[in-house]
């Protein structure tokens, strides 16, 4: 087995997407038989399916955009907590973690069960949790859920109290089977000039 951990959702046809949002999508468009040398395919995706990061443009017209996002965030030391059975995830619910100089904090709450199918309702950030954590030093929240707000938020208050605190947003995590403690992250957004978001490939390696 690799040192590297693969936490990303897998992207084909099943993935979840949004309700109402763009189902993924991959065809070949030119195959080795027409051209003789090459199989050249393409994919039709939302930003937002499966593991990505949300740039501030999603929720801010003037927020930035993917390649103006600094990649230090992405790679480097993340702190992964349980936090499972909570409707909410607040200043109580972190009190009696040491999140002292953590600057990467990814929360397993294993509430996304069936990830065949988006789900009804999940665990949301509360929006004064982002003080807090950027008090600590946090600089990136990561989750095994499709957003930080509830699904029906239109106001999307954590989204923003994060970007308002300096905290980037990584969804849609698979941390199934991972134990609590220290790792090495890295989690790449795609140059993408103009993007709202991006895919990503999520992977952990524990640290001793
Ligand atoms: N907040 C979610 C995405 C989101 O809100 C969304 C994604 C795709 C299509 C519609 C969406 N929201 C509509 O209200 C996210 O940050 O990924
Ligand atoms: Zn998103
Ligand atoms: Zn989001």
């Amino acid at each position: 087995m690799g040192l590297w951990i693969d936490i990303s959702q897998r992207l084909d046809k099943n993935v979840a997407v949004w309700p109402g949002d763009t189902p993924f999508s991959y065809k070949i468009n030119w195959s080795k038989n027409d051209s003789g040398s090459v199989n050249v395919g393409q994919i039709n995706m939302s930003l937002h399916t499966g593991t990505h990061i949300d740039a501030p443009f999603h929720f801010d017209n003037d927020g930035k955009r993917v390649i103006d996002l600094d990649l230090d965030l992405y790679i480097g030391n993340a702190q992964v907590i349980h936090l499972p059975n909570k409707t909410s995830i607040g200043v109580n619910e972190l009190s009696n973690f040491d999140l002292q100089g953590v600057t990467r904090l990814l929360i397993r709450t294993d509430a996304w069960k069936n990830r065949s199918v988006f789900p009804q309702t999940i665990p949301h950030i509360q929006p004064e949790l982002a003080a807090y954590l950027s008090e600590l030093g946090v600089r990136l929240i990561g989750l095994d859920l499709p957003s930080v707000d509830p699904l029906e938020s239109k106001e999307l208050s954590a989204h923003h109290e994060l970007a308002g605190h300096n905290i980037h947003i990584l969804e849609g995590l698979i941390l199934d089977g991972i134990g609590p403690g220290n790792y090495e992250l890295a989690a790449l957004p795609l140059p993408l000039v103009e993007a709202d978001g991006s895919p990503v490939r999520a992977v952990l390696k524990k640290l001793p």
